[in-house]
């Protein structure tokens, strides 16, 4: 990226693209991606620019970043009912994660736009009957027949109209008054009532004390803006025939961004420094993310910021580590070492998912809630003996009551995952499980702040 405008779409580079599907008609594909290019984008590029603000005041420990949502979004998915319990979901996490690092807190859906799947193999057997991987609601259908597993172009269109309707809903909901913080607070009490989470009470009575302080002091919670809330979406940038379409010049600036949505990464699996994935996001001027695991070469990374953050823009570069709770500890210092040596104020936000997946004796494709909560202290102790900032968590998370993440105050174990497994791909937590996630993070981060 570099600051001079160029007002022309970039020259995508011709390089090799890893975990794109192979569409049976390149034809349909090209008319496809004519329609998209000449769609409204989804996002205005100034609201780009205010979320690498908010980014830039993450990287110095100003805000913590909660970036949340579903591993797979589908479209049978993007119900008023579940983007609500979602959003619900993500703006009761803030709230308690607010109290806890005394600063704001930058939310960050994995939403609008989540609809692409790297896979680790190109298909699945079930018995003796082999079809195309399911690869996200965007490429095809994840119901087990060869005409649903077959991609088919017309899926992006209808990725990028789900997620202008679902994201019209979510700025709806978060400056229409159901973001009001007096509300999220009543959820969090309704959550805390039960006796399971009795753990959390302490915070949870501070946060009532401190909203009956300021109420004592005077304030005036609408004047404050308390019933809005800045909400930003993200998504893998994965499949480049949505993607390089939904590319537009921002006409203040004459700089290209993605208009799909306001934050894009890059995932393990196609962070090459010579791939086509990390060309499409040199180009653009959205802040982005890349993500990083346990046997990422610190190396690499320095060539990967020069080439994605030439200028050290604040804000505009996001790593996403994903390590594995086994390994965190023992990884991750060298690689924060070498970066901060560099010069480079990059955020550093702990995905504590990806590395801590596994198949359950059922056979289901899990994770330890304990597991999830280890690898985010291992992040903190990490960044609290380098004297770095640990800038925010990235997790996988539904507002519905599912039952795909072992363990967390209700006990989900394996027989139970039978019960409500839901997800299209990865397990997510459940409502629960994200909220008593947010109070032990919530702990964490008050001990950054002490
Ligand atoms: O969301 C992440 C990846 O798509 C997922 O972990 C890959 O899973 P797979 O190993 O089931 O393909
Ligand atoms: C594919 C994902 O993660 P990663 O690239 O870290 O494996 C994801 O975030 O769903
Ligand atoms: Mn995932």
């Amino acid at each position: 990226m570099t600051s001079e405008a160029t007002t022309e779409m970039p020259e995508w580079a011709d390089v090799p693209a890893m975990q794109q599907p192979t569409w049976p008609d390149p034809q349909a594909v090209t008319a496809v991606r004519d329609e998209l290019a000449s769609l409204p984008p989804l996002v205005f590029a100034g609201e780009c620019d205010v979320l690498r603000d908010r980014l830039a005041a993450a990287a110095k420990g100003e805000a913590f970043v909660l970036q949340g949502g579903d591993c797979a979004e589908m479209f049978s998915a993007a119900t008023a009912a579940n983007i609500r319990d979602r959003i619900k979901t993500i703006l009761q996490m803030a709230a308690v994660l607010t109290y806890g690092a005394s600063t704001p807190v930058v939310k960050l859906g994995r939403i609008a736009g989540q609809y692409a799947k790297p896979r680790s193999k190109d298909t699945e057997t079930r018995g003796d009957v082999t079809l195309p991987a399911y690869r996200g609601d965007m490429v095809n259908d994840f119901a087990f027949n060869e005409q649903a597993r077959t991609p088919d172009p017309q899926r992006l269109l209808r990725a990028y109209h789900t997620s202008a309707s679902t994201l019209n809903l979510v700025r709806a909901f978060t400056t229409g008054g159901f973001a009001d913080l007096r509300h999220v607070h009543e959820w969090n009490r309704g959550f805390i009532a039960n006796s399971a989470y009795a753990r959390y009470e302490s915070t949870a009575r501070d946060i009532d004390r401190a909203m009956k302080f300021m109420q004592a002091c005077g304030a005036d919670f609408d004047a404050m803006n308390a019933r809005t809330v800045e909400f930003f979406a993200s998504h893998e940038a994965l499949l480049l025939d949505y993607e390089q379409p939904l590319t537009r010049i921002d006409s203040r600036t004459g700089n290209p961004y993605a208009v799909s949505g306001h934050f894009v990464w890059v995932g393990e699996r196609t962070r090459q420094l010579d791939g086509a994935h990390i060309d499409f996001v040199s180009r653009i001027h959205n802040p982005i993310g890349v993500k990083l695991g346990p046997n990422v070469d610190p190396d690499e990374v320095l060539r990967m910021i020069d080439r994605l953050d030439p200028e050290r823009t604040p804000g505009r570069l996001t790593f996403i580590t994903r390590m594995g709770a086994g390994v965190v500890r023992e990884k991750l210092p060298n690689l924060v070492q070498r970066v901060t040596e560099s010069g480079a104020q990059v955020v550093w936000v702990c995905d504590p998912m990806h590395g801590n997946t596994f198949e359950s004796a059922s056979g289901y494709k899990t994770r330890e809630f304990d597991q999830i909560v280890d690898e985010v202290q291992g992040f903190f102790e990490v960044h609290a003996a380098l004297g770095t900032i640990p800038g925010g968590v990235h997790v996988e998370l539904t507002g519905n009551d599912v039952t795909e993440c072992l363990g967390g105050a209700e006990r989900i174990a394996d027989e139970d995952l039978e019960k409500r497994y839901e997800t299209a791909c990865d397990p997510r937590l459940n409502h629960q499980q994200s909220l008593e996630l947010a109070f032990l993070v919530a702990e964490m981060l008050a001990q950054r702040t002490r």
